[in-house]
């Protein structure tokens, strides 16, 4: 089992990483449960896979489960869906003092993460995260957020959970396409920091995906502990580093936003994507070695996930898509900053970037056949 601190002033936490720690939960998460009802807010999937393990972890240490399922998919990241649970909350009679446990993938976590900011003006929440992209990123560095019809992640809190628990486990029972969407944002920390664990990554992938126990554990404790400096560095995105954890996104987002945050790409498909047109992009101002954005296309692609933007059968143009980015939460006075790269392991925040000049590249990388 690996254990990374997230270190921050006041609110520091573990990330556990390993097999079978959900069997393990009461004892890791005993000393925030103060009473004898916890409530659970469950991923459906997840539950059904998972719950009973939860559950029976919990009642060796006399603690009962008080369950809420949560439909799955992007769609329960909305308005609706926070209300809901917020109400569920305040009828279990959840206090400050008391902690929510969130057990699922990034969907679950982001709005429990959301309601727990809200609740009382904030209660404690664990993260259980039971899908490879929780385990490797939405769980870590306390980003919680809801949908809004005018785009991604437009209305939420920084509020750091108090615990982690990635259950290797959990992930056999994950579809393959979740996982290898989980996958591109492993890949994301190589790309935007670390050459070397990208190269690990070009001869592993296959192992990590097909969940080979000793690539896994490195993959997820590695990202993991990536993430974990650049939010001890920059909590609340503030300085421009933990801008660089939004590689990929810009673009990515855009296309989840045209694509109705719906199955027809998910979001880790979308990182996918935007690395690899964050990429292109940046090769075409001439700023990164050469090859390197098909290099970082191939690995992508090796992972079974899309690296071709003209694939997914849009209609739209490329104005369309630099719209949606309009909203983006790193717009600042009127400029969006994008995560470029200098080379593979070395990405940087531009601030001079047109976006007519982006329109006009994304129709050309629209209409590739
Ligand atoms: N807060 C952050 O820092 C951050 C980081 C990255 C992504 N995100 C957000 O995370 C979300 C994507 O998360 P995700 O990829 O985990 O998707 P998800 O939560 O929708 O889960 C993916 C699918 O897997 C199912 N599932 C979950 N665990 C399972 C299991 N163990 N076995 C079988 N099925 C299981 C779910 O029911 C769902 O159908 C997006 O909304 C994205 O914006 C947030
Ligand atoms: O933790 C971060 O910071 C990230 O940017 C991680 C991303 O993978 C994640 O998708 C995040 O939710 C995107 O942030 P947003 O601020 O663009 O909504
Ligand atoms: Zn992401």
């Amino acid at each position: 089992m690996a254990m990374i601190p997230v270190e921050l002033a006041g609110r520091s936490y573990q990330v556990l990483v390993g097999h079978g720690l959900l069997d393990d939960t009461a004892t890791h998460a005993r000393k925030f449960l103060r009473k004898a009802r916890v409530p659970v807010v469950a991923d459906a999937n997840a539950w059904a896979a998972h719950g009973e393990r939860l559950a029976k972890s919990l009642a060796t240490e006399g603690f009962e489960i008080a369950p809420y399922l949560v439909e799955p998919g992007e769609g329960s990241k909305s308005w609706d869906s926070l209300a809901r649970l917020v109400d569920w909350l305040l009828e279990e009679g959840v206090e400050r003092g008391d902690h929510v446990l969130a057990l699922g993938g990034g969907v679950v976590g982001d709005l429990t993460g959301f309601a727990c900011a809200i609740l009382k003006r904030g209660c404690g929440f664990v993260q259980l995260p039971t899908t490879l992209l929780a385990q490797v990123d939405s769980s870590v560095g306390g980003k919680t957020a809801i949908n809004t019809a005018a785009g991604k992640n437009l209305v939420g809190a920084f509020h750091q959970p108090s615990l982690v628990l990635a259950d290797l486990d959990t992930l056999a029972t994950l579809p393959a396409r979740e996982l290898r969407a989980g996958y591109a944002e492993v890949l994301k920390y190589g790309v935007l920091g670390d050459v070397d664990f990208f190269e690990w990554l070009e001869g592993q992938g296959a192992a990590v995906v097909g969940l080979e126990s000793k690539p896994l554990e490195r993959a997820v404790a590695d990202s993991v502990a990536a993430k974990a400096r650049i939010v001890a560095e920059d909590e609340r995105e503030t300085t421009g580093t933990r801008a660089l954890l939004n590689l990929g996104h810009t673009f990515g987002h855009a296309l989840e936003a045209e694509t109705g945050f719906s199955d027809r790409l998910l979001h880790g498909e979308g990182v996918a994507l935007g690395m690899v047109l964050a990429a292109r992009y940046s090769a075409r101002r001439d700023l990164t070695a050469d090859g390197a954005a098909e290099r970082v296309a191939r690995a992508v692609v090796a992972a079974g996930l899309p690296a071709e933007v003209s694939a997914l059968g849009l209609t739209c143009d490329g104005k369309a898509l630099v719209a949606h980015m309009l909203h983006d939460k790193k717009m600042d006075a009127g400029t969006l900053p994008f995560i470029l790269l200098r080379n593979i392991g070395e990405a940087f925040v531009a601030k001079d970037v047109a976006l007519d000049d982006v329109a006009e590249f994304l129709d050309g990388q629209l209409s590739i056949a």
